[in-house]
């Protein structure tokens, strides 16, 4: 388990003191993706190089599975930093080894020997699916295989945690998705937690099964996938999900539909998992003289769930068959909202 306790950290720079982290608290189980979002600048690469020490924080404690780190002698941290993978953006290979070498490498500075490091670096290169390329130098590969030799290296030394820094920031997005499919794999047949770092929400939602949002150096929100994308609070939070769930809870979209639609009632309906894949709409219909228009709909997959958002126009009604029809979908445990 990683706990976060009151992490405060300040960067004391010519221009003034930049608040980097200011009273983060986060606890993350074992075995969890935990993504970790925020908008450039928010203090996510910050934090999580706190995580492993890379940076060490002005106050406060990192507590992994119950030994504060940032209290360890040097040789014990180094250690214990064997036990915490991580992977960039940028891959960070050395350009001058090959695929082999390069996952190798942590292996050599552990003083395994040379039999064992070749076994092991078997073995990872076929869990990351790159036979065959042992022998490229990272020139000779593509974005998504660097980032499959950096993901290798990073569990050389049977790693109990992955930290991920934008890890598919600069891959497309097929490429994406093969990678964060990896990563699924990793975490559930090697029981690693992986805290991933990223500023796009549909890292967070395929992968992740908490959240942290962060802004201006504080968590703003914390909680499962699911719950943020159905009840954002935050205002960061909301814009977040508004740019992947098609912007359906757009104010200006709100008053483009009334436009649109301007008879009868706009009602925008939030569908449970349990409830998402139940023909709800075609039941209400029938037992309503009301006609039901759809206007516009969207199904959010996340890793252990699914919901939907779809916008109707009732019309052919009055205030009380409106309220009544409300109560129908309410009564299925339809989330409803009158736009
Ligand atoms: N070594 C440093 N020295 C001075 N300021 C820093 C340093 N590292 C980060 N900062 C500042 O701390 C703040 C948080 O940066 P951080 O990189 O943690 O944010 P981020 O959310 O990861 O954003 P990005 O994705 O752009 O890196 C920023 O204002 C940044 O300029």
């Amino acid at each position: 388990m990683i706990e976060l306790k009151h992490i405060n950290k300040v960067f004391h720079t010519q221009k003034g003191d930049i608040e980097a982290c200011r009273d983060v608290n986060l606890t993350i189980q074992d075995g969890e993706i935990f993504g970790v979002i925020g908008y450039s600048g928010a203090g996510k690469s910050t934090l999580v190089r706190i995580i492993n020490q890379l940076e060490t924080q002005t106050s406060g404690e990192v507590i992994i599975d119950g030994v504060d780190i940032s209290r360890l002698s040097a040789q014990d941290l180094r250690q214990k930093r064997t036990k915490i993978g991580m992977i960039f953006q940028h891959f960070n290979l050395l350009w001058s080894r090959t695929v082999q070498k390069n996952i190798e490498l942590p292996l050599e500075i552990a003083g395994v020997n040379k039999e064992e490091r070749i076994k092991k670096a078997k073995q990872l290169i076929e869990l990351v699916g790159l036979q065959g390329r042992e022998n490229a130098y990272p020139s000779e590969l593509s974005g998504g295989q660097k980032q499959r030799v950096g993901i290798a290296r990073a569990l050389a030394n049977d790693p109990t945690i992955l930290l991920c820094d934008e890890a598919t920031s600069a891959l497309d997005p097929d490429t994406t998705e093969q990678i964060l499919d990896l990563l699924k794999k990793i975490n559930q047949q090697l029981n690693i937690t992986i805290v991933m770092i990223t500023h796009q929400m549909e890292v967070v939602q395929k992968i992740c099964h908490r959240i942290a949002v962060m802004s201006e150096g504080t968590v703003v929100e914390e909680g499962h996938v699911k719950d943020i994308f159905e009840h954002p609070q935050h205002m960061i939070t909301k814009r977040f999900v508004r740019d992947i769930s098609s912007k359906v809870d757009d104010d200006k979209l709100n008053a483009d539909l009334k436009l649109i639609y301007p008879d009868g009632i706009l009602l925008r309906l939030t569908f449970d998992e349990d409830i998402s894949r139940q023909p709800i709409v075609s039941r209400v219909i029938k037992e309503t003289d009301l006609s039901i228009s759809i206007v516009s709909g969207n199904l959010t997959n996340t890793i252990d769930s699914s919901f939907g958002v779809l916008i109707v126009n009732v019309l052919g009604g009055d205030k009380a068959a409106y309220d009544e029809i409300i109560q129908k979908f309410k009564d299925y445990q339809v989330i409803v909202e009158v736009i």
